[in-house]
């Protein structure tokens, strides 16, 4: 088995769905979803920072014993999951081999959770007999079956699903007492356990009747229902992972999905698939290196390479004030000016003690000198006759100590110091150019930043700037325009794609031509359920590009689609779809391709992110069923010193104006996710938002 990373709190989950009719085609699938739903809900209720699961694969696979321990074994052994979840192939049909795959699999078995989710589902059918799940341990990972009903498995899930962090992190070798912070005690509270007086935890789970002991079980059908008559296969299916979902570009309107056939994923899993497809440092496909000279252009990128001083910073000893140089030993008292010591170029006269210089700030001190006087602590003495020139000036500073007043040589920065790390950003405020700058490096190494292409779709687009009116069904183009803006505002460097049309051949066209000259692609429009959306299977079948995510629970924005394309030489090349509504897709290139972008250019962990921000809302806030990425003005109070967020106002996916003067994103969980079933974040409460333009000032 392979070595599994340290425990986090992130337990990942596996979900296979074992299904001859959802295999074949896989808009028929309800499963994933549903359980989706269900894990989501289980995030949603955990108090504190405790755990969290994390859904890292879904596979739809048909009733076949060797292609289920084939994905299990995969699961468990190479990717070291947490918790795989099969739903599907428990029941008493011929081609129902589920447990029997499963049960050869298990180094343990875990006749508590079968017993668990058994004594639960009875309680609401008599027909869970007709079920045989098994459950058990497989080096690391927990595996459980559920029935094949959506509602079933829901049910059957929802009965243990609480109590499953305990088994994953014992299984994975850990104490779920240390490792929660409040322990088991708190996963047995949240679960409803009643702890029994002296006996360990174990027997608490079991003698409280532990997994069936919550309330919140509810199970109907229990049993693995599900069609085994084989259809006729109405998509193409590759291998593993290779299976094509979008609607076939060759049929016809009739046989498109009625229903999205990509499961709706979170915000933070598609993150977790574009971090994972995206060139990053420290990775095999690591982004480029190139040189770059030292200059304005150097902003924004990250040095890939460490870069220590050349020269010493000052290079001279120099004088920090406007004065005389002195031997700082002569002390008070009236000294001929022998010399000038000016910023500039140049032999300078040597000083002996009971000599003075004049010199000016940033100049060469004097060979001899070894501190300077500030002209506000001298007087003048005497002068050359016609009144212009200084002769003799009376020191009046008393106790100075040596280098009063002077930069040493190297005082700033010696030859060979650090001057930015491997990974350093060269940032706008200029900084790093000029340290840069400072010691006379001319070029640095850097990763390479994306050239970002940007395509609108649709046959309704219009140019902008067409000077004609619009015809009925004539929309301008406003994403484009956004969206070249905001990348190059960034950056980055932006090319304009146009307008393709919804026809396969143009799409195709369009994306072809431009594979060569963009690193990463961005499209708007054409990725929803309409007949014209063309993206997903242009992608795919026309590309042969795998879709990362079609979809993500998320407002606005929810049929956002992650792809990469196969180019030359095994790179390939992202392409965000980014739906055509004008809000949804400005805010999903700023959650989704802008982290892309920036993890591109070499920024790593979380710095490819959006900075967040905790903010006060000023008005309250409606939730929506989806979480929603609520566009608003965040500005800093001048007295309190807080951040006050108010809303831009209608939130509608068309409505563009909700980004006018709009700096951040106010992150509002969806509908049923917070504990205490709240509909609305009321006025005053802090919310987390995500920071995308200048924070300003309240005005009075
Ligand atoms: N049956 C369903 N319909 C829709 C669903 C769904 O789940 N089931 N999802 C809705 C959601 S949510 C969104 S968001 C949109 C996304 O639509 P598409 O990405 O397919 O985009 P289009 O259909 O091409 O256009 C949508 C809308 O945006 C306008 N648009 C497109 N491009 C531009 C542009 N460059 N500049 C300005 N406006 C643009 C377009 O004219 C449409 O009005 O789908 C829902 N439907
Ligand atoms: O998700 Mo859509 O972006 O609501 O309009
Ligand atoms: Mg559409």
């Amino acid at each position: 088995m392979s070595a599994r990373p340290p425990l986090t709190k992130e337990l990942t989950v596996g979900l296979l769905i074992v299904s001859d009719t959802a295999a074949a085609d896989h808009a028929t699938d309800r499963a994933i979803d549903t359980l989706t739903a269900v894990i989501a809900e289980a995030n949603a209720a955990i108090h504190g920072n405790t755990y969290e699961w994390l859904i890292e694969e879904r596979r739809i696979i048909p009733d076949d014993k060797d292609k289920i321990q084939e994905k299990i074994k995969d699961w468990c052994d190479t990717k070291g999951l947490s918790l795989v979840v099969t739903t599907g192939g428990t029941g008493f049909a011929k081609r129902d081999v589920t447990p029997e795959a499963v049960s050869e699999l298990l180094d343990k078995t875990a006749s508590g959770l079968v017993h668990g989710m058994l004594a639960a589902s009875l309680k609401i059918t008599p027909f869970a007999i007709m079920s045989r799940p098994v459950a058990g341990v497989r080096g690391e990972t927990v595996i459980i079956t559920l029935p094949g009903s959506p509602k079933g498995a829901k049910e059957n899930l929802e009965s243990i699903i609480k109590l499953l962090p305990h088994a994953c992190i014992q299984a994975a070798g850990g104490d779920s007492r240390v490792l929660h912070s409040g322990g088991i005690k708190k996963l047995e509270k949240e679960a409803g356990v009643i702890p029994l007086e002296g006996h360990d935890h174990h027997s608490h789970l079991y003698e409280s009747g532990g997994l069936a002991s919550d309330d919140a079980i509810g199970m109907s059908s229990g049993c693995g229902h599900h069609h085994h008559a084989p259809t006729p296969r109405t998509q193409q299916s590759g291998e593993a992972g290779g299976e094509l979902r979008s609607n076939d570009l060759t049929g016809n309107v009739a046989q498109r999905h009625r229903s999205s056939p990509y499961p709706m994923i979170s915000v933070k899993e598609a993150h977790k698939l574009i971090a994972q497809n995206i060139p990053a440092v420290g990775t095999s496909s690591a982004p480029e290196i190139i040189k770059r000279s030292v200059d304005a252009g150097l902003v924004g990128y990250i040095l890939a390479e460490e870069v220590r001083a050349r020269e010493s910073v000052p290079a001279f000893r120099a004088s920090i004030v406007d004065g005389y140089a002195v031997v700082h030993t002569d002390g008070v008292g009236i000294y001929p000016v022998v010399g000038v010591s000016h910023a500039s170029p140049g032999e300078i006269k040597p000083l002996e003690a009971g000599q003075i210089a004049r010199i000016t700030t940033g100049a060469p001190l004097p060979p001899g000198a070894t501190a300077v006087v500030m002209v506000e602590d001298t007087r003048i003495s005497k002068t050359t006759e016609d009144g212009t020139e200084e002769l003799e000036i009376e020191i009046l500073a008393s106790g100075l100590t040596e280098l009063e007043n002077v930069r040493e040589v190297g005082s700033d920065m010696k030859t060979g110091d650090l001057l930015l790390g491997k990974g350093a950003e060269i940032t706008a405020v200029g900084g790093e150019v000029g340290l840069l700058a400072s010691v006379g490096i001319r070029e640095v190494l850097v990763y390479r930043k994306p050239i970002v292409g940007v395509l609108s779709t649709g046959d309704e687009i219009v140019q902008h700037d067409r000077v004609e009116d619009l015809s009925i069904g004539e929309v301008r183009d406003s994403n484009r325009p956004t969206l070249l803006a905001a990348i190059t505002a960034r950056g980055y460097e932006a090319v304009d794609l146009g307008i393709a049309k919804d026809q396969p051949g143009t799409l195709e066209e369009t994306l072809k031509a431009s594979f060569s000259k963009v690193d990463v692609i961005i499209t708007t429009g054409g990725v929803s359920m309409g007949e014209k959306d063309l993206l997903k299977p242009t992608i795919e079948r026309t590309f042969a590009g795998t879709i990362h995510f079609g979809r993500v629970a998320m407002k606005p924005g929810k049929p956002t689609t992650f792809a990469t394309i196969p180019f030359k030489n095994k790179i390939s090349k992202p392409i965000f779809s980014l739906p055509g509504n004008p809000a949804s897709a400005t805010v999903t290139f700023h959650l989704f391709v802008l982290p892309a972008l920036r993890q591109f250019s070499g920024f790593i962990g979380d710095d490819v992110y959006l900075p967040k921000a905790l903010v006060t809302t000023d008005q309250d806030l409606v939730l929506d069923p989806r979480p929603e990425y609520h566009r608003a003005a965040v500005r800093i109070d001048r007295s309190s010193g807080n951040l006050v967020a108010k809303s831009t106002g209608g939130q509608r996916s068309s409505r563009i104006g909700s980004l006018e003067a709009a700096n951040a994103l106010l992150c509002l969980p969806g509908l049923g996710e917070v504990g205490d079933k709240r509909t609305r974040v009321p006025r005053g409460d802090k919310v987390e938002a995500l920071i995308i333009g200048d924070l300003k000032v309240l005005d009075g």
